[in-house]
């Protein structure tokens, strides 16, 4: 279970997030909604340690994340899928899909890496292709199949449908609704849960850097 309990993040003298709580229960699928600015990306990557929290915790298997490195948190078996996807260019598909196992030496990493082409076989089609050459789209699923070889335990997805062609938005939904059944715990940051629907166990929304349960 990730649980967050009063996050203050602050970037350079300006509050972002004040007085954030909330929970992810293990196995659960959770959103975070709101709109441009308020706040979800900024949140993501605290629990990620890539930005500092100025106080409160970050819960997550009997430890206080905000009190270890960020190196060591993909250790925790948590994936992060960038809202910008983040693919390095001059490598392939696979090569992308590979990097976190490259940091982290998940010692599964083969049947991971099976395990996910079994769940979007359209990346195993479209693996050694340049990360250049795929749509938008394509690159999400390949940021979600990265996130997914160290995301064992814990998915952070932010804005996964944003911006790309609908019928990859329904196919991304349809992966979603598959790892629901696998019983990953999932935090999905979205501007409006209009393609969620029916898939989130519970929902959070964020207004300037605050959050309220729903
Ligand atoms: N590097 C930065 N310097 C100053 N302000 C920033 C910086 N990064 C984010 N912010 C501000 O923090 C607030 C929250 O941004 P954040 O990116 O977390 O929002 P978001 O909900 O993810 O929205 P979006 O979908 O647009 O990314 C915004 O007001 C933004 O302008």
């Amino acid at each position: 279970m990730l649980d967050v309990q009063g996050l203050d993040v602050d970037i350079g003298p300006i509050p972002i997030l004040r007085q954030v709580s909330l929970q992810v229960p293990t196995g659960a699928m959770c959103g975070l909604i709101g709109r441009n600015g308020a706040g979800k990306t900024t949140f993501m990557r605290s629990v990620m340690g890539l930005l500092a929290a100025s106080a409160g915790s970050i819960g997550f298997d009997h430890h206080d994340l905000v009190k270890v490195a960020d190196f060591k948190r993909a250790h925790f078996g948590i994936g992060y899928m960038p809202e910008d996807r983040k693919l390095v260019p001059s490598l392939t598909a696979e090569e992308n899909i590979l990097l976190p196992v490259w940091s982290t030496e998940i010692p599964d990493a083969e049947d991971r890496l099976a395990w996910v082409y079994k769940l979007m076989p359209e990346v195993a089609d479209f693996r050694a292709r340049a990360s250049t050459s795929l749509s938008g789209g394509q690159q999400k699923l390949v940021a979600l199949a990265r996130a997914l070889m160290v995301g064992e335990r814990l998915l952070l997805l932010d804005e996964p449908t944003e911006g790309i062609a609908p019928v990859l938005a329904r196919r991304i939904v349809e992966v979603l609704s598959d790892l629901k059944q696998e019983g990953l715990s999932v935090l999905i940051a979205e501007s409006n849960d209009t393609h969620l629907h029916g898939l989130l166990d519970r929902t959070y929304v964020i207004e300037r850097g605050s959050v309220q349960d729903q």
